[in-house]
């Protein structure tokens, strides 16, 4: 019959020697971790340690995420898989990208296959999804992906989507002004806006395609139109314009471009103006609030 061993040691110890021997460990372990802290400091220095540490909790966290994808089999694994990427816990959520194919679209099709909290994710583009959706959809993460292309697939891309994110357009090209872009973009926005307030009315809906201080209030207008408007549910990407200020901004004024924080203002009043304020802190000049700096 099988015996637990649990309850009584197999080598009786004199409690004296025990006690003495688990006081010199702690005191070596001690010692050593003050040695080795002695070593890290005086070899590396301040600023370097901080990198080692930033890249350490940066690894650590690529590990854990790493561990947490679906594939993976070992038991911590699935145990991290349960809060980080479990669809028992997450709720079901469609998001459809309009002009997926493109030099913007295909790295956020990739982010949005990476994120956990995306269930179903669509691709629409009028050219080259096929490809693009097939390329993401081997991606080992909870999404399940689907490629439309041209018009006549916009409707079953844009069906159910609780978010919508609009990379669809041409990009500025070297001579080209925004009210160039706004010429072409703004007819295709007004056309894409006019399908999601037909098959997804209640979507969030992410604008990026430029100039997005004249395709966001175009869009508002199309979704007045159709009664689905809710300002809510209406953002526009301005990360271009605020890393783009702050890149010009740093290097006119020959400070750091780094820990600046700017304050970027749409003005919607009128058409094709777009005006900053910016508010640069910690770069060691003094700059007055409303400066202003155009595109
Ligand atoms: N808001 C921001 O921070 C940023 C905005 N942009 C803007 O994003 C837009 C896209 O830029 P890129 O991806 O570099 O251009 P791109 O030319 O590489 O991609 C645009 C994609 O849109 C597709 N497209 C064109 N008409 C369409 C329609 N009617 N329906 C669906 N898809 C359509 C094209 O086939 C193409 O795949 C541009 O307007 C650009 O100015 C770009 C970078 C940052
Ligand atoms: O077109 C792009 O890629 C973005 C751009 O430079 C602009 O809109 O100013």
């Amino acid at each position: 019959m099988a015996t637990s061993n649990c309850q009584s040691s197999p080598t009786p110890r004199k409690p004296l020697l025990f006690f003495i021997s688990q006081l010199s460990l702690a005191a070596f372990l001690f010692l050593s971790l003050q040695v080795l802290s002695f070593l890290f400091k005086f070899s590396l220095g301040k600023k370097k340690k901080k990198k080692m540490k930033a890249a350490m909790l940066r690894s650590a966290g690529a590990a854990l995420r790493r561990s947490a994808a679906p594939s993976s089999t070992c038991a911590p694994s699935r145990l991290i898989s349960r809060s980080w990427y479990s669809s028992e816990s997450q709720p079901e959520r469609k998001v459809a990208i309009l002009g997926a194919a493109g030099g913007i679209g295909q790295p956020l099709s990739l982010l949005m296959k990476l994120n956990p909290l995306v269930s179903s994710l669509s691709l629409y583009d009028i050219a080259n999804t096929p490809g693009v959706a097939a390329d993401v959809s081997h991606i080992n993460s909870r999404a399940l992906v689907a490629g439309y292309a041209g018009e006549e697939q916009l409707a079953q891309a844009l069906e159910g989507s609780d978010i919508v994110i609009i990379p669809a357009g041409v990009p500025r090209k070297p001579g080209m002004t925004r009210d160039d872009l706004f010429n072409i973009n703004a007819g295709i926005v007004k056309s894409l806006c006019t399908a999601i307030a037909k098959y997804c009315p209640n979507a969030l809906v992410n604008m990026i395609s430029n100039p997005v201080n004249s395709t966001v209030p175009i869009a508002a207008e199309i979704f007045k139109k159709a009664g689905t408007y809710d300002e809510k549910r209406l953002f526009g990407v301005t990360t271009l314009d605020v890393v783009r200020a702050k890149t010009f901004y740093a290097g006119k004024a020959k400070v750091p471009v780094a820990g600046m924080f700017f304050l970027l203002l749409l003005d919607f009043r009128g058409l094709f103006v777009l005006s900053f304020v910016c508010l640069p802190f910690n770069c060691g000049v003094n700059t007055r609030m409303g400066e202003g700096i155009g595109v």
